[in-house]
């Protein structure tokens, strides 16, 4: 457990921010998508963490912003080309995110098959929790995933939903790119994905494991 205990400060070093995107049938259907039959990948830069108690800030131009819970895994150890087997021996952790999403940006992008990097990757478009230790979590593909804005529920959900395993999709990403410690892995939002506004607060939780609130603000 040493290892796993240097990794509190990864935000600072952390390196890739790797988001996994319709990983759960319900989502991918309430946005209009067909059910992806491999994972649908994308990037986010490292200057889009934010931790709390920084705000989200309204990218300058967004009209709408959505909020998407996520668990995100922490790699602790690096690799490439990692078997099925072995894939979550390289998880150091795992993080409670958000995978904040310029909604009307993307579905421009999307319409003329451009990536969706502007649209995931605006400063402050990924707050996380601290740093959650592997023991707190023993079966990650077992946790309840929740969200409400302003107090109201909009995100439920639980990880033994996904459609690619957390073991599969580490594996699977190590075979296109090596996966270095301090990287994290979005898995992907359940379904009730939604628009947040300025002076609205956004709280998330992993279960009783985690929780962590963001107030949204101006851009600037
Ligand atoms: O395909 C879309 O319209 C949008 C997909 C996402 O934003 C995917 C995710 O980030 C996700 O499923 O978590
Ligand atoms: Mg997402």
């Amino acid at each position: 457990m040493a290892a796993q205990k240097q990794l509190p400060r990864f935000v600072e070093f952390g390196k890739k921010i790797i988001g996994i995107g319709r990983n759960f049938s319900e989502h991918a259907v309430e946005l209009g998508n067909a059910v992806p039959t491999e994972p649908v990948v994308f990037l986010k830069p490292s200057t889009a963490y934010i931790t709390w108690p920084n705000p989200i800030k309204m990218p300058d131009g967004a009209s709408e912003i959505h909020h998407e819970v996520e668990l995100g895994l922490v790699i602790g150890t690096d690799g490439r080309n990692i078997p099925e087997s072995a894939a979550l021996s390289h998880i150091g952790g795992y993080v409670l995110a958000l995978d904040m999403t310029d909604r009307i940006l993307q579905m421009k992008l999307k319409s003329t098959g451009l990536p969706w990097a502007l649209a995931k990757g605006f400063d402050t478009s990924c707050p996380v929790s601290d740093f959650i230790v592997k023991d707190k979590i023993p079966d990650p593909q077992e946790v309840d995933l929740w969200l409400k804005v302003n107090g109201k529920m909009r995100q439920e959900g639980n990880t033994k939903n996904m459609i690619f395993s957390i073991a599969f999709l580490v594996s699977w990403l190590s075979r296109h790119f090596t996966l270095e410690r301090g990287d994290v892995i979005l898995t992907g939002t359940p379904s009730g994905v939604g628009p947040v506004k300025v002076g609205d607060v956004i709280e998330c939780g992993l279960g009783t494991v985690a929780k962590m609130s963001f107030p949204v603000v101006e851009g600037n």
